[in-house]
């Protein structure tokens, strides 16, 4: 029996990793546009450029772009698809099936090689399909005869990783407005940084009269290690060595890292710097900043109420930001800075990720902010990594001392780094720092009691270390 692709997807949405809103139920959901992507181009270009080879996308195969709308309760959330259409569905493609529709199989086409090259085709011809604009990068060529591969392990986005090449994150929610992270990286490509990985193209398309962001092309950094993997990697050889040994005497040791990644750091912030306005902000301004921090407090509290206990350290910490006296700088920031979103290139720590914390509105995530936000954010993301690694373990308690070691080492050397890279951290920034940890923290201690309530115990430390 056959289908309408509503039907069918509103059953395998709530199965997509991707989707936001699994713990709603669906009352509605509508296909608001769906473009058929221009395959026949991408098959010459296919033909030419591999010849003999067998991936022809044939005619049979259509792919549409499908924007839909997912209403649970008063919530309307749109939600950009691939859908591929086949007569018949091959074995490979089983796994990513949406259903039979009328017009034949459906199915998820970011997993297709065989027809997301459409995508960098398109881009690279500059090409306007139906309301989608495609656009490369100025000065830039791309090779669209490379095939694709999703990357695993994505919660809010899907990427297609193609060749080792590039990489096009799909923005699977659609907010809209144009996406921080195309704006900022390609401000710091026009500007030739380092530290970002070079952008290629990008798709946009109207949304509620709003110029707003489908994808982004990067390039791929093939042989980059991000720097979560490489901390854990320093934390194992430090809890693997002898009881008793400094962090600075195990192997693999990580604080030259440190300091260079925040020596990186302080590089990328002047170079936000210069691409975007900076200004100041007041103390009426740096209280109503404070009473944010309350709020975001409160509700993590509301939500995770063993935090209750620990209101005090941070209001304290909130207090005394909102009576520093004295005006704060504040310019484009990254916003949801971590281990995770830096990779270590052979040359440079290089920063992925730019759109801010997720969930936040845009509007917020475009705001200027103190750069010691960024800061604060690494400085917690060192005590994840040296405290994750205690979970299950019999001798947590007895590697208490060494993971506090290891967090402060490399804190430290972090905090060294931005200051030798030009970053302004001194005198009352120290005051700023701690209001900034606490908050992140909070805003830590609501992510993982949602997504990972095993690893709540790390944030709520942070204000149990606060207090001491
Ligand atoms: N340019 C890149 N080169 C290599 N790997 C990348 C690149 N961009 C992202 N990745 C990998 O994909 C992961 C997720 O990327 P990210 O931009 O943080 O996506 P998300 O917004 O879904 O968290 C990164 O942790 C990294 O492992
Ligand atoms: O990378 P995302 O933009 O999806 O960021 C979200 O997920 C992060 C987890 O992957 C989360 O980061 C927290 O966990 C990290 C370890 O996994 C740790 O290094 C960070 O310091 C900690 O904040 C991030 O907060 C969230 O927005």
């Amino acid at each position: 029996m056959t289908h309408t692709l509503e039907e069918l997807l509103a059953g395998w949405i709530t199965g997509q990793r991707w989707f936001a809103g699994k713990s709603r139920a669906i009352s509605g959901l509508a296909v608001e546009s769906a473009t058929p992507l221009p395959l026949r181009g991408l098959e010459e270009t296919r033909q030419s450029d591999v010849a003999g080879s067998s991936r022809t996308t044939g005619d049979q195969v259509s792919v549409r772009h499908v924007v839909i709308t997912v209403t649970q309760g008063d919530a309307v959330d749109r939600y950009q698809l691939l859908v591929g259409l086949r007569p018949e569905l091959p074995q490979r493609l089983r796994h990513v099936a949406i259903g039979e529709t009328e017009e034949g199989f459906a199915y998820d086409a970011v997993h297709d090689a065989d027809v997301t090259g459409v995508l960098l085709a398109a881009m690279a011809g500059d090409a306007d399909v139906g309301p989608l604009r495609f656009r490369r990068m100025p000065g830039t060529t791309i090779d669209t005869s490379l095939r694709s591969l999703v990357l695993g392990g994505e919660q809010s986005n899907t990427s297609l990783v193609f060749g080792d090449a590039y990489i096009c994150k799909l923005f699977r929610k659609l907010i809209p407005g144009v996406n921080p992270e195309v704006e900022v990286v390609s401000a710091l490509a026009r500007r030739g940084s380092h530290n970002i990985a070079r952008p290629y193209g990008w798709v946009e398309t109207d949304v509620d009269g709003q110029n707003t962001t489908l994808a982004f092309v990067q390039e791929f950094l093939p042989t980059a290690s991000d720097g979560w993997a490489l901390a854990l990697t320093s934390v194992r050889d430090l809890y693997g060595s002898p009881p008793g040994t400094p962090c600075c005497d195990a192997g693999g040791d990580f604080a030259a890292e440190s300091h260079r990644l925040g020596m990186a750091t302080a590089h990328l912030h002047r170079q936000m710097a210069d691409a975007f306005p900076t200004s100041t902000i007041e103390t009426p301004e740096v209280k109503r900043m404070v009473e944010g921090f309350r709020r975001r407090l409160e509700s993590a509290i509301s939500e995770v109420p063993e935090l209750a206990a620990h209101a005090g350290v941070a209001h304290r910490a909130f207090d005394r930001l909102a009576d520093i006296g004295r005006p704060i700088t504040v310019q484009r920031v990254h916003g949801d800075y971590h281990l995770g979103q830096v990779m270590r290139t052979p040359s440079e720590w290089v920063v992925l990720d730019f759109e801010g914390e997720p969930g936040q509105p845009l509007r917020e995530r475009r705001a200027l902010d103190s750069p010691l936000r960024d800061v604060a954010g690494m400085l917690r993301s060192f005590d994840y990594a040296a405290r994750h690694l205690l979970f299950g373990r019999p001798d947590a308690e007895a590697l208490e001392p060494c993971a506090a070691e290891w967090a402060e080492r490399n804190r430290a050397a972090f905090i060294a780094g931005y200051s030798a890279g030009g970053g302004r951290i001194h005198g009352d920034d120290a005051v700023v720092l701690r209001a900034l940890e606490l908050s992140k923290a909070a805003y830590e201690v609501v992510y993982e009691a949602r997504n990972r309530p095993t690893w709540l115990p790390i944030p709520l430390a942070a204000f149990t270390q606060a207090a001491r």
